[in-house]
C-alpha cells in the first residue's frame, strides 16, 4: 500500500486562512460597488419603474455600458442586494430586495447618504492614519488627514457638511421613529425641547409632529443651522454647545 497522507488540523486552518485573506485583500470592494450602485441610481430606477427591470431597460435608463453594468449587477445579486426575477417567459429582470430599498436616495428608510458619507474620500482618508494614531497620542486620524477636526472641516466645505447632515438624518429617521413608538411617555409634560447638535432638524421635526404641544429648538453650529430647512414650530439657534445651550424644559442629544 502506498502512503496515505492524512490532512491535519493545521493544514485545514492554513487553507482556510489562504481563502480568508482574499476577503481582506478585496475588503473594500463591497462598499465601492454599493457606492457605485447609489451613484448610478440603480435602486431609484427600479423603484420608479415599479417592477423588475431588464438589463437593457436599466442600461437605457441609466445610460450605462451594458457589459459593465451587468458585472456590477452580478456582484450585487451575489450579495442579495438585488435579485433576479423573470420579466417575461424568456427574459430576466433585476428587482429590489430589503437591502436595495435602503439604497434608494430619498426613501423613508434610506441609508444611501450614510453610505456615501462613510465611503467618501474625506472620511476614508483618516483610516489610513490609524497605525500612526496607535503609535503616538497625537492628533485624531481625521486631523492628521485633513489638518483640522471634522466640524471645522465641514464648516469650510459646505458639500461635505450637507453630506454629514443628510447621513445623520438617515439614522435619525429610524431611531426617532422607534423612540416615538416605544417611549412616547418620556415627552409627557415637556413644553419645550432643545435638540443639541440637531443637525438639519430631522429628529426634532419628527418629535414636534408627534408631540405637537412641544416647542422645539434646533441647536447646532451656525453653519449647520444656516442651511437647515425651516419647519413651523421649530426655532433655529446657532452656537457652540461648549459655551452655552438655549434654555428649555428638556435637552435631547443624539449622535
Ligand atoms: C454626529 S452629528 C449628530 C446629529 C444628530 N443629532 C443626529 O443624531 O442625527 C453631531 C452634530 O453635532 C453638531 N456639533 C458638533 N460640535 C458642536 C458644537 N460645539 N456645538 C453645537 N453643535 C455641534 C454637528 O454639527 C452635528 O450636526
Amino acid at each position: 500500500m502506498g502512503d496515505i497522507k492524512v490532512r491535519g488540523k493545521k493544514e485545514d486552518e492554513d487553507e482556510k486562512a489562504e481563502v480568508e485573506i482574499w476577503n481582506y485583500v478585496f475588503g473594500h470592494v463591497k462598499i465601492a460597488v454599493v457606492k457605485c450602485a447609489i451613484e448610478l441610481g440603480i435602486a431609484d430606477a427600479i423603484d420608479k419603474h415599479g417592477s423588475p427591470m431588464t438589463l437593457s431597460q436599466l442600461t437605457t435608463t441609466l445610460k450605462c455600458e451594458p457589459p459593465r453594468l451587468y458585472r456590477i449587477l452580478r456582484f450585487l445579486v451575489h450579495y442579495q442586494i438585488f435579485k433576479e426575477e423573470p420579466v417575461t417567459q424568456d427574459s430576466i429582470g433585476f428587482a429590489l430586495t430589503p437591502l436595495s430599498r435602503r439604497l434608494i436616495r430619498h426613501g423613508e428608510r434610506s441609508m444611501a447618504a450614510l453610505i456615501l458619507l462613510e465611503s467618501s474620500p474625506v472620511m476614508l482618508a483618516p483610516w489610513h492614519s490609524l497605525s500612526a494614531r496607535v503609535l503616538d497620542s497625537g492628533n485624531s486620524p481625521f486631523e492628521t488627514a485633513h489638518g483640522k477636526d471634522v466640524w471645522s472641516y465641514a464648516e469650510e466645505n459646505p458639500g461635505h457638511s450637507k453630506l454629514i447632515d443628510e447621513a445623520m438624518a438617515c439614522d435619525a429617521r429610524v431611531a426617532v421613529r422607534a423612540l416615538i413608538e416605544g417611549c412616547s411617555r418620556v415627552f409627557d409634560g415637556i413644553k419645550s425641547l432643545v435638540d443639541v447638535g440637531g443637525g438639519n432638524g430631522t429628529a426634532l421635526s419628527m418629535l414636534v409632529k408627534a408631540f405637537p404641544w412641544m416647542h422645539g429648538i434646533n441647536f447646532d453650529l451656525p453653519h449647520v443651522v444656516a442651511v437647515a430647512p425651516k419647519v413651523d414650530g421649530i426655532e433655529y439657534v446657532g452656537g457652540d454647545m461648549f459655551e452655552c445651550v438655549p434654555k428649555a424644559d428638556a435637552a435631547f442629544f443624539m449622535g
